[in-house]
Formats: structure tokens, sequence, C-alpha cells
């Protein structure tokens, strides 16, 4: 957890970041699927399925590779960020590349894993999932000595507000958290089915991890929002990725774009005149940043090359 500095500034509130990032293959897919392959394994499975738009299959690769298990991985052709695409690749994962979104993976995903021996762990078809994912709220809890007043995070299947929402409750039901926070989480507003009430047939947004049409949780969402007091709202890819060099320039956080949709969020809310001052928000940042190289490169970044003399370098430096 960091705090940070410019976001609390800036909104006269108390911000951390929950930088997922620093997870074994990161990003907070890994909370779950340790959980869900490990009862696969435990089960006799030998080959696990998911759907992903990058982060669960590179998750599902690993801990398939470490459990000895194969991993089949069905991603959406060309909207997959390729640090993910490779990390899939080296874990030796069996991947097939989509013609069609992401939610056209997960359906032929679940078919599969009805008609087959494979076991599926997307979080829409494996609980398992969930429950590791809610130790992010423990973590949270243990490190505030208490929860938030309110938690932001990127919403793409709505698996992991539902996870998070349902693991703050879990702490305060065993009573080792105090309070709940109010759950805020955002869409990118071109796949945001879940601010319009109705699925998207053809999302779009830069921020790849979260462009879903029709979300899988769909109901945990709905639920973690209105249990909690909470809201799920529509951020433009521009916020998003104002959002995402804002992280790395001021919080030294390289986080991949739709990990920045939470702050985002806030900042818009924060704009917008809806934000309370005084408030200890958290922020999930849900993956590296070292996912999605092209996104980073092709931010704004100019080459500037010279001959390999001090003076033509001071030059460009601008120190002479
Ligand atoms: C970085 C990042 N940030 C946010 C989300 C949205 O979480 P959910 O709302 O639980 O879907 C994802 C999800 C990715 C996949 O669903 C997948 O990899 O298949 C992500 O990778």
């Amino acid at each position: 957890m960091l705090r940070s500095e410019h976001l609390s500034g800036l909104t006269a509130c108390e911000v951390w970041l929950k930088v997922e990032g620093a997870n074994p293959t990161g990003s907070f897919k890994d909370r779950g699927m340790t959980v869900a392959i490990s009862r696969a394994a435990e089960a006799g499975a030998e080959t696990v399925i998911c759907a992903s738009t990058g982060n669960t299959s590179a998750s599902a690769a690993a801990y398939a590779a470490r459990a000895g298990l194969t991993a089949a991985v069905l991603v959406p052709k060309g909207r997959v960020a390729l640090g993910k695409l490779s990390q899939a690749v080296r874990y030796g994962a069996e991947i097939v590349e989509i013609g069609g979104t992401f939610d056209d993976c997960l359906r032929v995903a679940r078919e599969l894993a009805a008609h087959h021996p494979v076991a599926l762990v997307n979080s829409a078809g494996n609980e398992l999932r969930l429950a590791g994912q809610r130790t992010v709220a423990y973590e949270v809890v243990d490190a505030l000595g208490g929860a938030p007043d309110v938690h932001c995070l990127p919403v793409g299947n709505g698996g992991n507000i539902t996870a998070t929402w349902g693991g703050y409750r879990t702490y305060r039901d065993a009573g080792l958290s105090d309070g709940l926070p109010r759950m805020w989480g955002f869409q990118a507003a071109g796949a945001a089915p879940l601010v319009h009430g109705t699925p998207v047939a053809a999302p779009r947004t830069q921020a790849t991890a979260i462009n879903v049409g029709n979300p899988a949780t769909w109901d945990g969402a709905v639920t973690a929002r209105d249990e909690s007091g909470g809201l799920i709202g529509a951020v433009s890819d521009e916020q998003i990725f104002a959002a995402y060099r804002m992280l790395a320039r001021r919080d030294g956080v390289f986080a991949e774009p739709a990990s920045a949709a939470g702050v985002a969020g806030l900042l818009d809310l924060h704009a917008r005149g809806l934000l309370e001052p005084g408030l200890r928000i958290v922020v999930t940042l849900s993956g590296n940043g070292l996912k999605d190289l092209d996104a980073s490169l092709r931010d704004g970044y100019t080459p500037r090359e010279t001959p390999a003399t001090t003076a033509a370098v001071a030059r460009a430096l601008r120190l002479a």
C-alpha cells in the first residue's frame, strides 16, 4: 500500500494505492487463480481453460505450469496486450486467438468446459477465484487498521468489485474490521454496460483489460455497488490515460491503463465537485504497466538520437 501524496493533496482526501502489479504475474488475478488451480489439481484435472482479456490467461498459465497442468486460454484476437500474451506463451499455455470479443471467448470456454474434461477457471464459473480475490480487502484493513471510507477500482467483468466488497464484509462479519467502505467502480466509457444497465455489443476502449461488453459477474457488481451505497461510473479513455501518466510521473507507479480507471474516476468526481474532503480512500491499481508496453510507448514518447559525444548529449538534454 502506498499513500499518494499527489492525489491526497489534489483531492484533500487521504488516498492510498493498492499496487496489485506487484503480484507474481503482475495483476490481482493471482489472488484467486492460485486457489482455483490448486483445487483443480487436487480434483485430478489435467487441463484448465479460461477466456481472458490477458491477465487471467497469464495467471492461469503460470499456476497451471507450476501445478503440472495444461492451460488452454482463449483470447480476443488482436485485443490482448503483448506483455500478457508473452507471459502465456512463456508459461507454455495452449493459446487460441478467437476472432471476436472477450464475451465470445467466455461463451466458448463455458461450452467447452460443459462438454469436455477441462476445468473452467474464469471467476464467473469458479467461486474459488472470487474467494481468493477477497484477500485484497483483508490486506487493506490490516494495513490501515480499519476499512477505508471508499474503495475505488476498475470494473470489467465485475469479479473484482464483487470479491473486494465480499472481502470487506467477511472481515467485518469476523469482527476483524469495524466499518465497510463505499465501493466506487469505474468502467471505460466505450465499454460501460453496468453504467447503461444493458450489455454493449461492441465494447471499445484502449484500456484493453476492461474491454468487456457483457460482464459475467453482473449481479455481484450491482450488489457490491448497492449494498455499499457506492456507484459504478464511466470514464473516457482520455481520462484513463491522463491518470495512467499521472500515476507514473507523480507516484512512481507504472500501472497498466485499465488499472488507472479507478484514479480517473476519483479525479472526475473531484473535478465535478462530488468528492467530499477528508475521506480515507483506497484505489486498486489492478495490473503492472509492463503488461502493455505498446500503450506506454504509443503515448507521447519521442526518441532523441545523438552521436556518441558528450557535447551532443548535453545539447539534447539542454545542459549546454
Ligand atoms: C488490469 C485489470 N484491471 C481490471 C480488470 C477488471 O476486473 P473484473 O471487473 O474483475 O473483470 C481486469 C480484468 C481482466 C480480465 O477479466 C481478464 O484478464 O480476463 C484487469 O486485467
